[in-house]
């Protein structure tokens, strides 16, 4: 199964904030010292982004890994050994490791991905056809970029979430471009800056400004946000992954379904 569609083109100068048409938009967002953020909120059209959403929806094989815990009270915890093997094993709980559906699709030959203490199952791409469309369109709108691995994440509803992290595995390199296409419900892309080690502020500060003054200007530009909308592109580049962290809260709002496709290049496979 493979879909035909267009690709919203690229306007001719990717640098230019907001773009001409509405269409073809991209904002790009440069977050210093090497860290770029680029925005494309209509990078696949509507109606084949929603075909998309359904092929995604239906035919990925969505794993949401599980922990087993006790699920008696840390007390009776403690005295385990008083329980039979029975009552023990009737007391085991599942409980969700990661608070959304994930799936890993990969070329052969990579190195395997380990990513918070968890080994996913590297599907392929022949086995998805639309997927290897899409990914012909994120080649297309970046040039020069090589993508050779796939994360996928499906958010149920509003609880479902990632929470605060940077995607700096080894196996990505020193300075990973990662491609976000996102299909379904609208969801807050929330970029924040990793605390400066050296805890130098790095603005010019006025000491005879109010503390609070201070402390907002000081937040507003290591802070950033997105909606993430129904066919959008969002690209994180250079030092973004060393510099920055990335979440996608929880939202009480957000009822619907969101699929979110993240796009990497893992180092040396046959791809190299
Ligand atoms: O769902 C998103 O937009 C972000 C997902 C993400 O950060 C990840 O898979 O590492
Ligand atoms: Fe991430």
């Amino acid at each position: 199964m493979s879909f035909r569609f267009k690709p919203v083109s690229q306007p001719s100068n990717p640098e230019v904030n907001e773009g001409g048409e509405k269409d073809k938009q991209i904002k790009t967002l440069d977050l210093g010292n090497g860290s770029q953020i680029l925005y494309m909120p209509r990078f696949l059209s509507f109606d084949d982004s929603w075909k998309f959403f359904d092929y995604l929806n239906s035919h990925i094989p969505w794993t949401r890994p599980t922990i087993r815990v006790f699920g008696r009270s840390c007390v009776q915890v403690l005295s385990l050994f008083s329980f039979s093997h029975a009552e023990i094993v009737n007391s085991l709980v599942s409980l969700p490791e990661k608070p959304r559906d994930t799936c890993y699709v990969a070329s052969p030959g990579l190195p395997e991905l380990i990513y918070s203490g968890y080994k996913p199952h590297a599907y392929s791409w022949d086995d998805y056809p639309p997927l290897k469309d899409i990914l012909e369109a994120v080649h297309e709108a970046l040039p020069g970029s090589k993508f050779n691995s796939l994360l996928l994440n499906r958010y149920k509803g509003g609880n479902d979430n990632v929470g605060w992290h940077a995607d700096d595995e080894k196996l990505y390199g020193p300075t990973p471009e990662i491609a976000s296409v996102s299909f379904g419900c609208e969801r807050d892309f929330l970029l924040k800056k990793r605390p400066n080690k050296s805890s130098q502020p790095q603005e010019r500060r006025s000491d005879d400004e109010p503390a609070s003054k201070r402390s907002k200007k000081c937040c507003h530009v290591d802070q950033h946000s997105f909606t993430l909308k129904h066919g959008s592109l969002l690209v994180m580049r250079g030092y973004t992954q060393r510099d920055w962290l990335h979440s996608v809260p929880k939202r009480a709002k957000a009822e619907a379904t969101r699929i979110n496709l993240t796009f990497r290049h893992v180092h040396g496979g046959v791809l190299g």
